[in-house]
């Protein structure tokens, strides 16, 4: 048999009787074309074009190669060449494709496509592509060849209609005659390509879609303020200095606490100490360890095993073992429960982790970081909190000050807050009046910059003119009075400290522990002072 004499009628057979199409003596199926674009479509919007692609090229080299075989079978062939030749034929008569006369594949020249149905139903459904779209064809083309020269064949298309191209061009080559240039293409083709594909894909897309928006966000703020390359604002000292412990704390490996009341850029500095890490290219991955249901904590740490309890119809990772090259950020780890505490102390102790319900233990490969706004001396006091996970955790600890404790960084945030919230908001604001700039800088921030986020967010909303005026702000940041001066004309050093230190324990409710750590000192110090004001005085 020569490729000239091949003539579907003698390849295709309809029993009518059966129900059954056959081609080359194989059971086919005659579908309609604008099905199986639909199909495509559906398999592109719920898996992402690369899934498609890959289940799509291995469903072609399945098809090809099946036919291969077929054509085997079925026909005599005056050579070897007659049959691998037989490929684009058989596949134009299958509607498929139209080849230009002379095309072959394995040639230096390759393949031109005059037609292709996968081309035309990609503009049809989904619009002009970026990168070549015969994906099926380019499998079943690799299918064909690898059975017919009986070793690899990967056929890649350089040019295509679909991506607006007049022809769609196609080449196959061996593994070794494509070189570095198949690297990008290989997952695409391989056994469990889809499995090793869709996790591996999906998660780098992801991260490089959040590092793509946080670098925009960094970027935006670089060109309108001064600013910490990282986005994060830190204009006084204090924050300018948990920056760079940050970044000395990123080089090493060990569980960093972060401490600081709510809304201070915890979690933010947890992300400046990953990135800059040499786990940056790595997940990360953050679990607010209160909002989690008690039942589900432990299983959403360490994962599952199957059947370890109702519900869990299948393994599951837990996030000890998902953040595997990357960091885990365990926000609110005061809110843990007793029991979870112990494991946790267990996992940090001994980097292993038990999924529940299974025997074995698994190595753990990722950085832990942990916060807390809540003073966890006091939850280990009370009992509810253990102290010897508090020791563990605080081995290195990064105390983010409150805004009120840094009001040079207040104005630098506010306007970048502002700016932010006008751009969500498609307004243009210029900035802040000046009186109201200096009532911002009053407010003590109990909230701190997510309560200064929402406060500008607010003002961008209300903001008549192109600045936002006193009355935009909220009631009670218009309320703030002057805080006390800190130094006064005449005073001693000494007077001064005093001042700053009582005005420090009332603002924070008579608690020394926490005083101390606002002030920087530690607690036996302050003690020390109040005992020598008490002396001196009378009375503190
Ligand atoms: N220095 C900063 N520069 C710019 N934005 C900041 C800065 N600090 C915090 N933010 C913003 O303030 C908000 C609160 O920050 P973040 O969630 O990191 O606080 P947190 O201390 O982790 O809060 P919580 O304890 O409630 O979890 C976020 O929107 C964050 O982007």
């Amino acid at each position: 048999m020569r490729v000239e004499d091949l003539d579907i009628r003698e390849l295709l057979e309809v029993d009518a009787e059966r129900g059954e199409v056959r081609f080359a003596g194989r059971k086919v199926l005659i579908l309609d074309a604008v099905a199986m674009g639909l199909l495509r479509k559906q398999l592109v919007d719920t898996f992402g074009l690369s899934a498609a692609r890959a289940v799509l090229t291995r469903f072609g080299f399945v098809h090809g190669w099946r036919m291969a075989e077929a054509m085997h079978a079925e026909l005599t062939w005056d050579s070897e060449e007659a049959w691998r030749n037989a490929g684009g034929v058989i596949h134009m008569l299958q509607g498929h494709l139209r080849l230009a006369p002379e095309s072959d594949p394995l040639s230096p020249r390759g393949a031109t496509l005059e037609s292709s149905y996968e081309a035309e139903q990609h503009l049809l459904h989904l619009g002009q592509a970026e990168a070549p779209v015969c994906w099926t064809l380019c499998g079943i083309g690799s299918g064909y060849l690898s059975r017919t020269l009986g070793q690899e064949v990967f056929v890649l298309e350089d040019r295509c209609q679909g991506q607006g191209d007049a022809a769609c061009h196609v080449r196959g080559q061996t593994r070794l005659e494509w070189g570095e240039a198949l690297g990008p293409h290989l997952p695409f083709f391989q056994e469990g390509g889809i499995e090793a594909v869709l996790p591996a894909l999906s998660g780098s897309l992801k991260r490089t879609e959040r590092k793509l928006r946080e670098k925009q966000r960094a970027l935006a703020r670089l060109a309108r303020a001064p600013g910490d390359p990282s986005g994060l604002i830190a204009r006084g000292p204090s924050m300018r200095r948990v920056l760079d412990l940050a970044r000395r704390m990123a080089k090493v490996e060990s569980t960093v606490f972060l401490t600081g009341e709510s809304g201070v850029g915890k979690e933010r500095v947890a992300r400046l100490i990953h990135e800059v890490s040499a786990r940056a290219a790595g997940p990360f991955l953050a679990l607010n360890c209160g909002a989690i249901p008690e039942t589900l904590l432990e299983s959403e740490l360490f994962g599952h095993v199957r059947g370890a309890f109702t519900g869990a119809v299948q393994d599951r990772p837990g996030l000890f073992e998902a953040a595997h090259g990357g960091t885990l950020f365990l926000d609110e780890v005061g809110e843990l429960p007793l029991g979870v505490q112990a494991k946790l102390l267990r996992a940090l102790q001994e980097r292993q982790v038990r999924r529940v319900g299974e025997n074995r233990t698994r190595p753990i490969e990722a950085r832990i970081l942990a916060a807390t706004n809540r003073e966890l001396a006091e939850e280990v006091a009370a009992g509810r909190f253990r102290k010897d996970l508090y020791y563990r955790l605080r081995v290195i600890e990064l105390r983010v000050p409150p805004l009120r404790e840094r009001r040079e960084d207040i104005l630098p945030l506010a306007r970048e807050l502002l700016a932010e919230a006008a751009q969500r908001m498609r307004r243009s604001l210029a900035g802040l009046t000046a009186p109201a700039a200096d009532q911002l800088v009053r407010h003590d921030w109990p909230g701190n910059v997510r309560e200064l986020a929402n406060a500008m967010e607010r003002a961008a909303a209300l903001a008549q003119g192109r600045r936002v005026e006193l009355e935009d702000l909220p009631e009670d940041v218009r309320q703030a009075q002057a805080p006390p001066p800190a130094s006064g004309e005449g005073q001693t050093l000494e007077a001064i400290e005093k001042a700053a230190i009582l005005a420090a324990l009332e603002r924070n409710a008579g608690h020394q522990a926490r005083t101390a750590a606002q002030l920087g000192i530690g607690v036996t110090t302050l003690y020390r002072k109040l005992k020598q004001y008490k002396r001196r005085t009378g009375r503190p």
